[in-house]
């Protein structure tokens, strides 16, 4: 029968060209988590908890319908998992109407941090603007006052530079200059070299990305009086491949030469504390065992290495639906003092709704993926990782607690010259 069944909606990019088609490994990492939950007589005794999915091919329209043919079909579903910026903001601006809540696990845009816009809206996937405050904790531990920004114009880099300039402004750091490109980064990367761009923070997608390594390269704005801040969730190796297929004129040795040295940073998705164990029991390794066995049965190549889209973001749909079975079943047990019920929930029920928000609101546990837990504005408090290439491999230089404002330092980073290189010519005055 289905009155122990709680349902919830899951919209998973899957098929597709555009964005990111995380739902491949993220649907199977949710499935995990289904069975994991349901097999825990302390969650929701007397429930079973039900993802019905979709695919939304990381397509705002379709991730629309999707969305409509979930709530306009019974059963009534309790909350929505979705997963990129652009369906998730699609579904988490509309989703109110249906006194909804939505999680989602692979929304990185700095726009959902928007009340407003978003009143019911939580993520486990942090904003891009988390690597913010990292990459000024270096500035200063280096003494970079003076730094440039090189950014693909695109919406989420968009916002999250309008987020750096202001923690720059308040940090007394001086943006010497901020360029940015559609497709072509020559004329940007020309004005860095003009205005004695020493430090600079570049925001691009991958593609891009070896667009400007290339650029850099050719201009010479590389090496030992330079200092580059990419992004740290491109594959490894990014810097020497696809480039006869995107027409980059640089060769593999040469983009080599000018990626040696650069800094990376990016949001923590795995718990790095192999050994812990997490509120499931397991520790990350043991799901990534567990992962792979199920992206294996899915008939993906793992062990050649070729992980489907999504994989380094799995332990985020996977702890999404703990949390939402952790709301659950807080919300029940507040309902049960008043003789109500979860499954009395409809779309106009405000008063559950609000019940449903104020468990999640509260989310605290250890998960795969870390302490899961949401800022006011629904956004995952993250640590982030910071990384060099030294001699043409990433080599992790510490992690950084943003929240603790707590620093963890290897004292593993190699300079060019020697030395930690400047942010600005120095002309020594000759008395
Ligand atoms: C780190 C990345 C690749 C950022 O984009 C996210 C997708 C999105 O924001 O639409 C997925 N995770």
């Amino acid at each position: 029968s289905d009155d122990n069944v709680l349902h919830i909606g899951g919209i998973f990019p899957l098929a597709g060209e555009g964005g990111w088609q995380g739902g491949q490994a993220c649907m199977p990492a949710a499935n995990l988590a289904l069975e994991d939950v349901n097999k825990r007589k302390d969650l929701l005794p007397g429930y079973v908890l039900k993802l019905h999915s979709n695919d939304s091919e990381c397509e705002p329209g379709l991730g629309a319908s999707v969305m409509y043919n979930l709530l306009y079909n019974e059963p009534t579903k309790l909350m929505l998992l979705a997963g990129c910026s652009t369906v998730c903001t699609t579904v988490a601006e509309a989703a109110k109407m249906w006194n909804l809540v939505v999680l989602c696990y692979g929304a990185s845009s700095p726009a959902l941090s928007d009340r407003n816009r978003f009143p019911t809206l939580f993520r486990t996937h942090p904003s891009a603007t988390v690597h913010n405050p990292t990459r000024i904790k270096l500035m200063r531990k280096f003494n970079w006052y003076r730094v440039a920004i090189l950014q693909e114009a695109e919406e989420v880099f968009i916002s999250t530079v309008e987020d750096l300039e202001s923690r720059c402004m308040e940090a007394g750091i001086e943006i010497v200059t901020r360029q940015s490109f559609l497709s072509d980064p020559t004329d940007a990367v020309r004005n860095l070299r003009r205005q004695d761009a020493r430090v600079v923070v570049g925001l691009f997608y991958v593609v891009a990305a070896r667009r400007v390594l290339c650029e850099i390269y050719k201009q010479q704005l590389y090496g030992r009086s330079n200092v580059w801040y990419f992004i740290g969730w491109y594959e490894d190796d990014w810097f020497v491949n696809n480039l006869e297929k995107e027409g980059i004129e640089c060769t593999a040795d040469q983009m080599r030469e000018a990626a040696e040295g650069h800094l990376t940073t990016e949001a923590l998705m795995w718990n790095q504390n192999l050994n812990e164990r997490t509120i499931s029991g397991m520790t990350s390794e043991e799901f990534r065992v567990r992962l792979n066995d199920a992206l294996r049965v899915e008939g993906y190549d793992i062990d050649n290495k070729r992980y489907p889209e999504g994989y380094q973001e799995a332990p985020l749909a996977y702890d999404a639906v703990w949390s939402v079975a952790l709301a659950f079943n807080k919300t029940m047990n507040h309902l049960h003092k008043y003789g109500k019920s979860l499954k009395e929930f409809n779309y106009n029920n405000k008063e559950i709704a609000d019940d449903i928000y104020s468990a999640i609101n509260s989310t605290q546990f250890l998960g795969i993926s870390g302490i899961v837990a949401f800022s006011s504005q629904g956004d995952r408090i993250a640590l982030t990782q910071i990384e060099q290439v030294i001699n043409g491999n990433y080599v992790v230089l510490g992690y950084y607690d943003t929240q603790a404002d707590n620093l963890t330092w290897f004292d593993k980073e190699v300079w060019a010259g020697g030395k930690v290189p400047q942010d600005r010519t120095i002309i020594r005055k000759v008395l």
